[in-house]
């Protein structure tokens, strides 16, 4: 069954707390800013890596050098945990189910509210890709092949479709109609 219901996070406006500042923290960390780099992240681990020390110069990343207590989670909206303790990810998931928090435990799908996919970023369009937890590879090289066949120019599309749309007048069902009619022929490219 695959049940996710996906949705686009306006990250820039949330906390995020990552648990773990290795390779793990440091892949996630990257993946969040990539997309929203204003967010602001806080981040605690006893060890953590140089590459994530050198993010805190370009971005709002807040670093602790300690194991994680519950006490971090008034930082976050959005949890990552991605420890190299087991016991520590599984507190983490619990102190965030006691919270209401969102939280994803990098290596136990089972503990995950949402897990992290592979983005295919065109301008203002944005791919998200999951393969339900089976294949992160796979969802990496889907990616690496839609960024391979989507022109560069669908940014001129999204621009032009935008300025029609804030120039249509009338009702709700004529500018449904007129922009279907417009756009039509992407359903059917001509050779
Ligand atoms: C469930 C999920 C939870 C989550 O992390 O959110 C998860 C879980 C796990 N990943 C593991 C391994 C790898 N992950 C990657 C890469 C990515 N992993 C990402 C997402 C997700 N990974 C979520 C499901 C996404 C979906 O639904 O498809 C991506 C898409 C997004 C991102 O992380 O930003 C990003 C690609 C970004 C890009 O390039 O576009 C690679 C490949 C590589 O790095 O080249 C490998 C090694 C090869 C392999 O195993 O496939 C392991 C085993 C760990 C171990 O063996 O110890 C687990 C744990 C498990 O499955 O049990
Ligand atoms: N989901 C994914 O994409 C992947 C998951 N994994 C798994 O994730 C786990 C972590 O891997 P790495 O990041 O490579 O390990 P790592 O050894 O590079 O980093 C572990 C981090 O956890 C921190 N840590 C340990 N105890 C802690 C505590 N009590 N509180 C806060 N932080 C604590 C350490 O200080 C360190 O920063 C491994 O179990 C690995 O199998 C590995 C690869 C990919």
């Amino acid at each position: 069954m695959n049940t996710l219901f996906p949705i686009f996070l306006k990250g820039d406006f949330l906390k995020f707390l990552i648990v773990g500042g290795g390779n793990v923290g440091l892949e996630k960390l990257e993946a969040l800013l990539k997309n929203s780099p204003e967010a602001k992240v806080t981040l605690v681990a006893p060890l953590i890596k140089d590459e994530i020390v050198e993010l805190t110069k370009t971005h709002s990343i807040d670093l602790y050098y300690e194991p994680y207590s519950v006490d971090f989670l008034k930082f976050a909206n959005v949890v990552i945990a991605g420890t190299d303790s087991s016991e520590v990810n599984k507190q983490v998931q619990q102190d965030c189910k006691a919270n209401n928090i969102l939280v994803n435990v990098a290596d136990t799908p089972d503990l995950c509210d949402f897990y992290l996919g592979s983005i295919v970023k065109k301008g203002d369009l944005k791919i998200g890709i999951s393969t339900n937890g089976k294949s992160p590879t796979f969802a990496k090289r889907f990616r690496e092949i839609l960024e391979e066949i989507l022109p560069d120019s669908l940014q001129e599309t999204l621009d032009n479709l935008q300025s029609i749309r804030n120039k249509l007048k009338g009702d709700f069902t004529y500018k449904v109609n007129k922009l279907n009619e417009i756009t039509r022929e992407m359903n059917n490219p001509k050779p």
